[in-house]
């Protein structure tokens, strides 16, 4: 795919990986709709960010557990930046104290975009087609044992991209779908994990989970994103760590 012009939305947009995305995206010449829950630090990005992108960079308040919020985000991209070509559905949540929600931002609001994307990129609909990239984790496909819930999400968006991304729904609407699944940044693995584990006794797991891992620089993983845009077939998910080609996940063996 050729990024020049073309529209992205990236949820989750305003901090961390996403922050990342968006600047990649712009600097590879595509238009970036930032949807995030926090609007006052949206507002300042795009305020900054549009110094260097004029006109081709929007802020759109979305909480990807509201659908109608959701699909409004959509709405003002294509009215205000003429389409939508790619949709990084990024936004997360990891803390199993708050599994409700953290199962509603991970896996539901994944399934609320790619829904959201089918409606206005597919073929079927009226639409051009387009890429959908979902985040996934080094977890997707190693399991996290302090983290069961998280580890189930992440689970769950490589198993959702294999199927979404599977001929039989890139034919009937042009949307390709893929999981970009990085390792945890510096900053990930130095943070406190007390607040986010469903009990205390986790804690001893939680530094056993994370032990052996190299930390990923968020411009690593953004550039990856980019190449994974251009060349990677639908339906696959990608393990990003640093320095190191990404590599293919094997999820169904
Ligand atoms: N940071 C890391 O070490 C790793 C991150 N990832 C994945 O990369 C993605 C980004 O992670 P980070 O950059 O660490 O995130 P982050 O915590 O830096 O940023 C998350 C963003 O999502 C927004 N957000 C939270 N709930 C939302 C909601 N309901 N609707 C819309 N926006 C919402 C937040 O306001 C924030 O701007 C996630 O999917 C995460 O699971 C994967 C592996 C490692
Ligand atoms: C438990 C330590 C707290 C870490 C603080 C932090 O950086 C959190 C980042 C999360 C963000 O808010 C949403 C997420 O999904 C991020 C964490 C993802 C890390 C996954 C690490 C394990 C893996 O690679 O699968």
């Amino acid at each position: 795919m050729d990024l020049k012009g073309k529209v992205a939305i990236v949820t989750g947009g305003v901090s961390g990986y996403g922050r990342a995305y968006c600047e990649e995206l712009l600097r590879h010449g595509c238009k970036v709709s930032v949807c995030d829950i926090d609007s006052d630090a949206g507002d300042e990005m795009v305020h900054n960010l549009s110094k260097i992108a004029k006109d081709r960079v929007i802020f759109c308040p979305c909480d990807v557990t509201d659908y109608p919020q959701f699909e409004e985000a959509f709405q003002t991209t294509i009215s205000k930046l003429g389409g939508v070509d790619i949709v990084i559905n990024n936004a997360s949540l990891m803390n199993d104290r708050l599994w409700e929600l953290e199962v509603d931002v991970n896996l539901n609001g994944i399934i609320r975009g790619l829904l959201l994307a089918y409606r206005f990129m597919g073929r079927d609909r009226g639409g051009c087609g387009g890429i959908v990239i979902n985040a996934g984790a080094s977890s997707s496909a190693h399991p996290m044992i302090s983290l069961p819930v998280f580890t189930a999400t992440k689970h769950a968006v490589a198993a959702l991209t294999s199927c979404y991304g599977d001929k039989l729904h890139v034919n009937l609407t042009g949307v390709k779908v893929i999981a970009i699944c990085p390792a945890p940044t510096e900053a990930h693995l130095a943070a406190d994990p007390r607040k986010r584990l469903l009990s205390g006794e986790y804690e001893q797991a939680w530094h056993a989970d994370i032990s052996n891992t190299m930390p990923v620089k968020c411009e690593y993983v953004a550039k990856t994103l980019i190449d994974l845009l251009k060349k990677a077939p639908s339906g696959s998910s990608w393990l990003v760590e640093n320095g190191q080609l990404p590599k293919q996940m094997s999820l169904f063996p």
